[in-house]
């Protein structure tokens, strides 16, 4: 009996695994030839990624298969994902959060680092309660009383490049290694001092320290200098550092890390002390009337203060809730601006007559540099068509967040298809602000007329150039429409910090604008196939090389030329 038992168990077991291993194509949508029973689409993914450390790429390569780049994938046979690359689908989906909402895979990721911040939250009633204290902080008041603090900390980044070139003497002068320094680690220092000094009003201070140690101690090497970091900057790295984000098993995979890495247990230990101390200490402060008006955190406090008051009871948040929200700040708000500005760079320094004109449109509206230090005003000034089209191309090229998940909560149709409850949908922002109308899905090609202009880019324009123009309208106007370009995602789980991402990037470049010009790179540093990339939370250069020269120096007729 117990042996019929064991045959008929068997025999289910093998009929379930064989069930599975099945690929279940979604009808409608296409599909690769080559997916296998029980792997699925997994080892041309596999091969890919060994070859070239990179996930996203492999799906746009096949995207470029399937018109309007509409197709489906198999992770495993039975784990399907349906791609998207059309940007007014992408805009859809993101708009309808109770149909799509942010895929468990994505928030799994951010649950073991902070479980009670945004990247790691579904759209529950947690989430909502912290919105109501975490979204005003990022109004455009708060951004104006913060610029100030922005703008000086942006000064630090190019006094401490101001530093370097005089270290590097004339070499700065000639195409050559010598007279470049490398700028990544520059821009993350950058980024991190920034977000660290108003979101909680400590600061890394990390660009002065750098400053010092270069004028103490020189150059490194021909062209390498000593760093100088600050230990909490160097506890925030490591937990951005520590998210599981390729991983399929995010919490075992960072339980195991965290048994493995003592420096990330003092790190994170660090981190958590620091901000609870921060947090203790803001709450006092609020009571006793004396926050600054430069700290989101004491921002957050004060409607903390002002809820309990006006209800007479507590306002439902808890230290860890506040920590881990503030922590997702330092977060999401380092390595995503900071790789947005190494991208920037590259861009520039290919593109010297893009510098040009970008330079001479802001020395027209704004006082000389020296005269003048800029304002929050300025920044935001309706008189620079040029500065907007440089950055929204900016944003729009560097695909710093590529990819985002979305997961069905009910079965809908997408795009003419109808899409089981639970399918994954893999939305290719990055690509999404290059779709043109030859690239447009069939389907929608039959509905050509409703598709609005802003959804589309011409096809002769060549959608993978920087070419800040295409932004521009023939009377030389800026026009936020001119084509897609979905940076930040959009609805309700957009960038919380888009705002203030485009304030720092705008701080940068008009600074950089007003101060140097980023003159040509030797061949060896120049990476001209654009190779010298990394994916995981974002995508961003592994190294950015420059070579500034003040625009006063460039009267050298042999140099005039880069
Ligand atoms: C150029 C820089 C940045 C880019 C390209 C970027 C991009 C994005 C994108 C695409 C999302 C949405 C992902 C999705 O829909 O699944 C997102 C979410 C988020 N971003 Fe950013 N981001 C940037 C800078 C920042 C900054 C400076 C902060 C804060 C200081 C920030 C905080 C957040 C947070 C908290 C979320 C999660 C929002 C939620 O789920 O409710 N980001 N970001």
């Amino acid at each position: 009996m117990l042996w019929i038992a064991i045959y008929i168990l068997a025999i289910s077991f093998a009929c379930f695994i064989i069930y599975k291993s099945k690929p279940r194509h979604i009808p409608g949508v296409p599909h690769m030839e080559t997916t296998e029973w029980f792997f699925g689409d997994l080892r041309p993914i596999i091969k890919n990624y060994v070859r070239t450390r990179k996930f996203h790429d492999y799906y746009e390569l096949i995207a470029a298969n399937f018109p309007g780049g509409f197709y489906q994938f198999h992770w495993l046979a039975w784990n399907t994902a349906v791609v998207i690359c059309d940007p007014m689908i992408i805009e859809d989906i993101m708009k309808k959060d109770s149909i799509f909402r942010r895929s468990d895979d994505l928030l799994k990721a951010f649950g073991p680092i902070t479980p009670w911040g945004s990247l790691a939250l579904p759209t529950n009633a947690v989430w909502k309660n912290h919105r109501r204290f975490f979204g005003p902080i990022m109004n455009q008041n708060n951004l104006k009383l913060l610029t100030p603090n922005i703008v000086q900390t942006t000064e630090n980044l190019f006094n401490l490049w101001e530093s370097k070139r005089e270290a590097l003497g004339d070499a700065v002068q000639r195409i050559s290694e010598e007279g470049c320094f490398e700028v990544m680690q520059d821009l993350s220092f950058l980024t991190g001092d920034i977000i660290s000094d108003i979101a909680f009003g400590f600061g890394y201070h990390q660009l002065e320290a750098n400053i010092a140690v270069v004028e103490r101690k020189g150059k490194m090497g021909r062209n390498r200098f000593p760093i100088e970091t600050n230990a909490l900057g160097r506890a925030s790295r490591m937990y951005f550092e520590a998210i599981p984000v390729e991983s399929t098993f995010p919490s075992v995979s960072h339980f195991l890390y965290r048994l493995r890495s003592a420096k990330f247990r003092q790190a994170e230990r660090l981190m958590e002390d620091s901000l609870n101390k921060k947090i203790i200490e803001g709450r006092r402060k609020v009571r006793l009337g004396e926050t600054k008006e430069s700290c989101l955190l004491e921002m957050v406090l004060e409607k903390e203060w002002d809820i309990e008051r006006e209800n007479g009871k507590s306002a439902n948040l808890r230290i860890e809730e506040i920590r881990d929200e503030m922590s997702t700040l330092l977060l999401a708000g380092d390595d995503t601006t900071s790789s947005t500005m190494g991208w920037a760079l590259r861009f520039l320094t290919r593109n010297p007559d893009v510098q040009r004109r970008l330079h001479a449109e802001i020395k027209h509206v704004l006082p000389d540099v020296r005269e003048h230090t800029l304002t929050y005003e300025d920044i935001h000034s309706t008189s620079l068509p040029y500065f907007d089209a440089v950055i929204q191309e900016i944003l729009r090229v560097s695909q710093t967040v590529m990819t985002t998940l979305r997961t069905s909560t009910v079965e809908t149709v997408v795009n003419g298809c109808v899409m089981p409850k639970g399918t994954t949908f893999l939305l290719m922002m990055g690509m999404a602000g290059c779709a043109t109308k030859s690239s447009t899905l069939p389907r929608l090609e039959a509905e050509k007329g409703t598709v609005p202009r802003r959804f589309r880019w011409e096809d002769k324009v060549d959608v993978d150039e920087f070419r800040p123009e295409r932004w521009l309208k023939a009377d030389g106007s800026f026009d936020i429409n001119a084509g897609p370009s979905i940076p930040f995602g959009t609805g309700l789980r957009a960038c919380y910090g888009s705002r203030l991402a485009q304030l720092e990037l705008r701080s940068f470049i008009m600074t950089l604008s007003r101060r140097y010009f980023l003159d040509i790179l030797p061949a060896s540093l120049a990476d001209p196939n654009g190779e010298k990339f990394a994916e995981a939370v974002t995508r961003r250069p592994t190294e950015m090389w420059i070579r500034p020269r003040p625009w006063a120096e460039l009267v050298d007729p042999t140099t005039e030329e880069s």
